[in-house]
């Protein structure tokens, strides 16, 4: 297990992590989540010794990381895939650290078996691809078989075959009752890998939740509302009733209204009395990922300008929220949106599709745990001298 206590971490003026506590757990994926800069390699980091906290500590298995005896076979790492000496071929690169480790030749060629490099491994790294270069970095990771598995970022650069792989991969270790960690900012991935989240923004903590716990409680459901678009006066009037009804309103780029806060019938009835005729009126349920934008969005720290997510409100007090059902309610009339100049269409159709996520069951990935290794000692897989990153500040160099 992984304990952080009250971990913080300062750069002069810059907290990039901030009293941060949680716990992962073995046997489950814990997907580490954060926008851009919310401070999880630092953490990783830390974890791993590479980084000094500023205050509070982190322990693996009630040990700090430079405490552990026989540190690579107890846990590995993929920080930075780019962190590889170009003019190495695929197999030296893992020689040399298996070498510093103490772990057998046998070794490097089994773990280029299971991340899919064999026919590659006597070519040179710096001809590798972005997804080539992680699958070594994830070899270097599980080259001492770890009990205790940290994967920053794992599928940048992968192809969807690689993206599963990767997914499956996780998923095994876990199976086999290792703790996992995965860092991502992408919501939509971790909801397929993860059974548990520890979401971060700022350096502090967000959210520390099974993924089920984070669906069903930030599954905010909304309503579509359509006026004709010839109509202007209609819709102003609609969209004047409803926030004074307590409702928020959003314009969409088709220009439907998206409505949370007020149920489908009220929606209705506000409508009627405005005398506002409806061409759709349809429950929907927000996306997974966008919860999560909402969750994380007062702590991103780059923002384009053209950002429509920063007007989304924040998710409204909804007790008696809509159920999205997978079929249309009966009774609820959603048509597509209306061609220009085309009178609207009568026949009621499906509404549209629910865009939750629900975790995917995970198919074992046939050969993907590697057997176990010989005793090692230094640093951690994949997290040798090459591989740590440039971050640490001058006076933390060791
Ligand atoms: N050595 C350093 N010196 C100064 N600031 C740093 C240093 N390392 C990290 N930071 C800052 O700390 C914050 C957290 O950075 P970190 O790399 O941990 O975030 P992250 O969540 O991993 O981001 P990303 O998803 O972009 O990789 C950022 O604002 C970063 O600029």
């Amino acid at each position: 297990m992984i304990e952080a206590v009250r971990l913080t971490k300062r750069y002069g003026a810059k907290t990039a992590v901030d009293d941060l506590s949680f716990q992962v757990r073995p046997g489950v994926v814990t997907g580490f989540l954060g926008p851009n800069g919310s401070g999880k390699s630092t953490t990783m980091r830390m974890i791993l010794g590479l980084d000094r906290p500023t205050s509070g500590h982190v322990t693996i298995g009630g040990h700090p990381f430079r405490a552990l005896p026989n540190a690579p076979r107890q846990v590995g790492a993929l920080l930075d895939a780019r962190a590889v000496h170009g003019g190495r071929t695929a197999r030296a690169h893992l020689l040399a650290l298996a070498q510093l480790a103490g772990i057998p030749a046998g070794r490097v060629d089994e773990v280029l078996g299971v991340v899919g490099l064999r026919d590659v491994a006597r070519r040179r790294s710096k001809g590798f691809s972005l997804g080539m270069g992680q699958r070594l970095g994830i070899a270097a990771a599980l080259l001492g078989d770890p009990q205790v598995l940290l994967f920053d970022e794992p599928v940048n650069g992968l192809d969807p075959e690689g993206i599963l792989w990767v997914r499956n991969l996780m998923r095994a270790l876990a199976a086999e009752g290792r703790t996992v960690l995965v860092s991502s900012h992408l919501m939509s991935e971790m909801a397929l890998t993860a059974d548990h989240l520890i979401v971060i923004g700022r350096g502090r903590l967000l959210a520390d939740m099974s993924v089920r716990a984070f669906i069903a409680a930030n599954s905010a459901g909304f309503a579509r509302v359509r006026v004709p678009a010839d109509e202007p006066e209609q819709r102003k009037r609609l969209v004047a009733a409803l926030t004074e009804a307590g409702g928020f309103v959003l314009p969409e780029r088709d220009g439907a209204l998206r409505v949370t806060g007020l149920p489908l019938p009220r929606i209705s009835d506000l409508a009627h009395g405005a005398g506002a005729r409806l061409w759709e009126l349809s429950p929907h349920q927000a996306s997974l990922e966008e919860a999560y934008m909402r969750l994380t969005q007062a702590a991103v720290d780059y923002r384009s300008t053209d950002d429509r997510l920063a007007e989304l409100g924040p998710l409204p007090e909804q007790p008696e929220a809509p159920v999205v059902p997978e079929v249309p309610l009966e009774g609820w009339y959603a048509p597509p949106p209306p061609v220009p100049g085309a009178a609207p269409g009568a026949v009621p159709v499906p509404a549209a599709p629910v865009s939750g996520a629900v975790p995917a069951p995970a198919a074992p990935a046939p050969g993907a745990v590697p057997a176990a290794g010989p005793d090692g000692g230094g640093a951690p897989g994949g997290g040798g001298p090459e591989r740590s990153r440039t971050h640490e500040s001058p006076e933390e160099a060791r």
